[in-house]
């Protein structure tokens, strides 16, 4: 069987958005993967130490993209950082001048980007960056609003881990639930849009499942279940 590298999402894919609380049973099939010999690597709008943390104490491949494209932790003392953090707090600014209610959200600190409460028109605040000629990356991923620099995003971000690791789009499988995740749905051969993603998200996914977060994870794998045996 040949190797295969799942690229997972992490809030609202394999935890409930807002509380944050992992489904176990689907962190204990992405572990199974991993044991026989697959590759299952978390991207997320979250801190990459975060997600490095996960892969750890999960038990699953130790390598990670947080902060939605904008950084990889290789390590406990290694990251790429593969965004401008300056330039995203200049944007912020921007925003936060001319428009109401744009406040951080409460997240560990963040080495390439901006996070805020979603709690402002996003489309007002791109269209402002936009007038300014300011060409950052806002965006949504249900949990949070995000400010990225320009072309970064989780599809970039998991593709430098694709070239450091030589692994083929052929041979990913990526699973999500929001508009940010669609970047990395499209370096995939293989996506997989969970029963809580919006139409639109779905539209970009190779499959849909009807059960919701972790329970969708679940079901995919069982859909995938033939095709993924030992490697
Ligand atoms: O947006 C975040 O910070 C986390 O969300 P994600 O894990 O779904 O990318
Ligand atoms: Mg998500």
């Amino acid at each position: 069987m040949k190797q295969k590298t799942f690229a997972v999402d992490i809030d609202g894919t394999i935890t409930e958005n807002g509380a944050g609380r992992i489904n176990l049973d689907a962190l204990s099939a992405l572990r199974h993967l991993t044991n026989i010999g697959h590759n299952v690597i978390f991207v997320t709008g979250r801190s990459s130490v975060e997600a490095y943390l996960l892969s750890v104490f999960g038990g699953t491949t130790k390598i990670a993209v947080g902060e939605n494209g904008g950084c990889i932790t290789l390590n406990t003392n290694e990251h790429v950082l593969l965004g401008d953090l300056q330039q995203c707090q200049s944007a912020f600014q921007i925003i936060k001048n001319e428009i109401d209610n744009v406040v951080e959200k409460p997240v560990f600190p963040r080495m390439t980007e901006v996070v805020l409460e979603r709690t402002f028109d996003l489309d007002l605040a791109k269209n402002l960056l936009h007038e300014k000629n300011l060409d950052v990356l806002l965006s949504d991923s249900q949990y949070a609003f995000h400010i990225n620099s320009p072309g970064i995003d989780k599809g970039t971000g998991f593709q430098e881990i694709m070239r450091r690791m030589s692994i083929s789009s052929d041979d990913v499988i990526a699973i999500g639930d929001s508009a940010t995740d669609i970047p990395l749905f499209k370096v995939a051969k293989t996506s997989i849009a969970l029963g809580n993603s919006s139409e639109f998200v779905k539209s970009h996914a190779t499959i849909t499942t009807s059960a919701k977060s972790g329970d969708g994870v679940i079901e995919a794998l069982d859909k995938l279940a033939p095709k993924l045996s030992e490697v």
